[in-house]
């Protein structure tokens, strides 16, 4: 940005499009109660315009009638004048602030409909601090600044306007030699908006790296105790916090430099209209008089502050406008993997699936998979093996549509997974994935969450297949920490098994699905796992090769190729690959 940020105009295209799309979504619907708004604000400018007008006549009947009841009659009148301002004045924020928490509110629920739509993709590759920033602080921040920020500089502008009004009325001559300096404070503004985004932006990215470097800490707390990391996490920290403080005091720097710029101009203003003024009265013949002047300084006096408060809410509207973007930004960001017109919603569950010439890469400078042949056979059980990071887990990420090809395609009974709707496709799997997400909830409900109608009976029984019903009664209604921490990692893999066995869906996935446990306990669940798959397409992906022997078939994958296929025999008698894997784990084992 640097260079050309100093070019920026004050309100980009892009600004004006956030500031429509913001109307559009979030305000339009509203404009009845905007309207109310804009009608107390203005009539709290036009209190002040009346309060000028009652001043000079008050300073007209003390000058020259000496009326005492006159008198009586203006300050009671006053008194009214600002009654109804504090009423006013009471009201409109109760209303605007209303305002403002619905916008905002519908645009968190927005934004977490949009982001729960968004691709995988999208979430591997953005740090949850930047997310959390935008959910949190960023629409927070918008919101006060929609709610009192900008109704204050509504108000504050129909102040200047009214004020501004009656000072013409009274002498154009007079507010013409006092506006000569509004070229100036447009310029110097245009200056200073440019500098105040770019600052605005590098805040919300150091923003960004403190959450993430937050919550990567304490994710990683385990392997920062045992490391000894602390000193290097808290420098790692505080390096942030320098950056964000850095940042904040360069933003006020600039944001700072509006209000005493006002100051100066009024200054010049003052010493006009006093000079000028004085002038006209002393001379004589410009219909102004002690009071019509002491009026008009004092309408100047009025004005200024609110323009002085303009000025600050344009330094914050200039900052407002870099979140409104970065929020945008996530609605500007595609979801790729959707439905098309022709998607079905039923298909074949129990159909052949088939990997025809897949392409995929998730960094298109590393391919993992050029031209992929698979067959996998509806009904029976395929295991795939390979080296760590030899694409087992990318197959089944593939068939289940959290990635798509990039060429090829992937086929169940016939039928490429694009053309089926993606909630009828993901609803045919089972699966027991690596990354098991385990909720701060009981065991209960962890297993229930895959199917949330499913009965007592079904979830116990789901439990006991998967040799956690013993410590599900243990625990009872004790929740298990944040992620499930206060779990080994075997028990951990045993819910996500038992959530397998309670969605029970044609397809089962099992990927490491029993790596974590113990061999008597992995004997038993694999009895049980024999038992779930019986005549369901199931894909095995394991290292632990003694729980793939019973596969129907096997592929070997290497760096995203098949280089070897048949049954655990074939591959055995072959001598190739998969039996010197064998022969290794078996030799393991036996030591
Ligand atoms: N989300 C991702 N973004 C970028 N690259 C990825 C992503 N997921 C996996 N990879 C890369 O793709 C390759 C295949 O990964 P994959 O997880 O499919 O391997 P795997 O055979 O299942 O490995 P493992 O046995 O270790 O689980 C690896 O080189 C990995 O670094």
């Amino acid at each position: 940005m640097g260079k050309s940020s100093q070019k920026q105009p004050m309100f980009s295209p892009t600004d004006i499009d956030n500031i429509k799309w913001f109307w559009r979504n979030y305000l339009k619907d509203k404009s009845p109660w905007l309207l109310l708004v804009l009608a107390m604000v203005s009539a709290q400018a036009l209190v002040y315009q009346q309060f000028l007008s009652l001043t000079e006549n008050g300073l007209r009947v003390i000058f020259e009638d000496g009326s005492l009841s006159q008198l009586i009659k203006v300050c009671a009148f006053v008194f009214l004048l600002f009654g109804t301002r504090a009423v006013l004045s009471y009201v409109t924020p109760r209303i605007s602030v209303w305002l403002a928490s619905n916008a905002v509110r519908s645009m968190r629920q927005d934004l977490i409909k949009h982001l729960l739509r968004l691709d995988l993709s999208y979430f591997e590759k953005t740090k949850s601090g930047d997310i959390i920033l935008r959910l949190v602080s960023q629409v927070d921040s918008l919101s006060h600044f929609v709610g009192q920020g900008t109704v204050a500089a509504v108000r504050d502008l129909a102040t200047v306007i009214v004020v501004s009004g009656y000072l013409i009325y009274k002498s154009p001559l007079l507010f013409t030699a006092a506006m000569i300096v509004i070229p100036v404070l447009v310029l110097m503004m245009r200056g200073i908006s440019g500098k105040i985004k770019e600052v605005q932006q590098s805040a919300e990215n150091a923003f960004g790296n403190y959450m993430s470097g937050i919550e990567e800490m304490t994710n990683g707390m385990r392997t920062v105790k045992i490391s000894g990391q602390e000193d290097r996490e808290r420098d790692r920290l505080f390096e942030a916090t320098n950056g964000i403080r850095d940042l904040m005091i360069r933003l006020n720097a600039v944001q700072a430099l509006f209000p005493p710029s006002i100051d100066v101009v009024s200054a010049f203003v003052y010493v006009l209209v006093i000079g000028g003024g004085g002038y006209m009265v002393i001379q004589g013949g410009f219909g102004m008089d002690a009071a019509g002047i002491i009026a008009f300084l004092l309408g100047l006096v009025i004005m200024f502050d609110p323009l002085r408060l303009l000025a600050s809410f344009f330094a914050q509207l200039q900052a407002s406008l870099i979140l409104l973007d970065s929020i945008r930004g996530v609605y500007r960001e595609k979801m790729r993997i959707t439905d098309h017109e022709g998607s079905v919603a039923e298909f074949n569950t129990e159909g052949d699936i088939k990997f025809d010439q897949v392409k995929f890469a998730y960094d298109p400078q590393h391919p993992l998979f050029e031209d992929l042949d698979l067959m996998i056979e509806g009904g029976k059980k395929t295991a795939i093996v390979g080296a760590t990071g030899s694409g087992k887990t990318t197959v089944l990420s593939l068939i289940t549509r959290l990635y798509d090809v990039d060429g090829g395609k992937i086929t169940i009974d016939g039928l490429d997974v694009r053309d089926i709707k993606v909630k009828s496709l993901r609803s045919s799997f089972s699966v027991v994935a690596q990354d098991i997400v385990i909720f701060n909830d009981t065991i209960y409900e962890n297993i229930r969450y895959v199917a949330p109608n499913a009965t007592e009976e079904e979830i116990w029984a789901a439990a006991e297949a998967a040799e956690i019903a013993d410590l599900m009664r243990a625990r009872g209604s004790a929740p298990l920490g944040p992620k499930g921490s206060q779990l080994s990692g075997g028990q951990k893999q045993r819910i996500a098994i038992a959530r397998a066995f309670l969605r029970s869906a044609p397809i089962l996935l099992l990927d490491e699905a029993t790596s974590a446990l113990d061999q008597k306990t992995e004997e038993k669940i694999q009895g049980a796992l024999q038992r779930l798959s019986k005549d369901k397409t199931t894909i095995i992906v394991a290292h632990r090769l003694s729980s793939v022997v019973a596969a129907d078939k096997i592929y070997v994958l290497d760096m995203g190729q098949v280089v070897e296929q048949g049954s655990h025999a074939e591959l055995i008698a072959k001598q190739g690959l998969y039996a010197a894997m064998y022969a290794s784990q078996k030799e393991g084992y036996a030591t």
